[in-house]
């Protein structure tokens, strides 16, 4: 795998779902990648778990950066944000062997000293994490989504933060992507969970940081070429 100037050979909007697969046959470990379209792949991997960034990560980039997906559940780390991100996307990257984008996601609280943990929503959901603030005035928060790309195994990854301030509320709007209904931005009268799609993604933690990805592939130029080693 190698980046070159200037833009050529690019798919553009590319959205490969690829699955890697590990079976063990014959007592020694095999891995293979399977899907259509993945021995053309010529884009940066977004390596998530999480079908419903995915959705939005879609949406959002549009044709803008070359990207396809793989879904692969990456170990929860803790630590600070930026670590974790940085962490994940060298992980993913030595195992997907290529360029990767991965991103972290969390919810802080204010009042908390914006403790931010993973567990939280898992463990005592919508309602628990409205419990947490009863003791204190101040229910503001902020979502913030740190995108980490790596162009390849070893290399350094560099990071994308994006934050949208708001509040915490009792919970609603539909409850199919985690503490969305929960959390009611700043300027809104709805929670993530309630605004349509694109209006979310417009003001939303994951679409400002996406923004400053869109903005380093427009400008780094890259073009990937894929010596098949993904
Ligand atoms: O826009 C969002 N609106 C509401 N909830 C969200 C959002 N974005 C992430 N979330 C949830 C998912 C998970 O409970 C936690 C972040 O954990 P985080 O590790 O970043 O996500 P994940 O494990 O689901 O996917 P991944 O495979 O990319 O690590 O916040
Ligand atoms: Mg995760």
């Amino acid at each position: 795998m190698s980046l070159l100037l200037p833009l050529v050979e690019i798919d553009f909007g590319t959205e490969v779902e690829q699955h890697r697969k590990e079976d063990r046959g014959n007592g020694r470990r095999r891995r293979s990648i399977c899907g259509a379209g993945v021995a053309k792949a010529k884009a940066v991997t977004f390596v998530t778990g999480n079908a419903k960034k995915l959705e939005e990560v879609r949406a959002i980039l549009g044709a803008s950066v070359p990207f396809q997906s793989l879904k692969l559940d990456l170990p929860e780390l803790q630590g600070e944000p930026e670590d974790i991100s940085k962490e994940k996307a060298r992980m993913a990257a030595s195992q997907v062997n290529g360029p990767v984008l991965v991103e972290d996601t969390c919810l802080c609280f204010n009042a908390l000293k914006r403790l931010t943990r993973k567990w939280f929503l898992e463990k005592i959901g919508h309602e628990g994490l409205n419990n947490l603030l009863k003791a204190y005035e101040d229910k503001s928060a902020y979502a913030m989504c740190i995108f980490s790309l790596a162009l390849g195994p070893g290399e350094e990854p560099i990071t994308f933060v994006g934050k949208t301030w708001g509040k915490i509320v009792p919970a609603r709007g539909p409850t199919d992507f985690g503490w969305d209904p929960v959390f009611q931005p700043d300027g809104f009268e709805q929670t993530y969970a309630e605004m349509p799609k694109s209006v979310k993604n417009q003001i939303s933690h994951r679409g400002r940081a996406l923004a400053l990805v869109k903005e380093h592939f427009a400008s780094a130029n890259y073009t990937i070429h894929n010596d098949g080693s993904a």
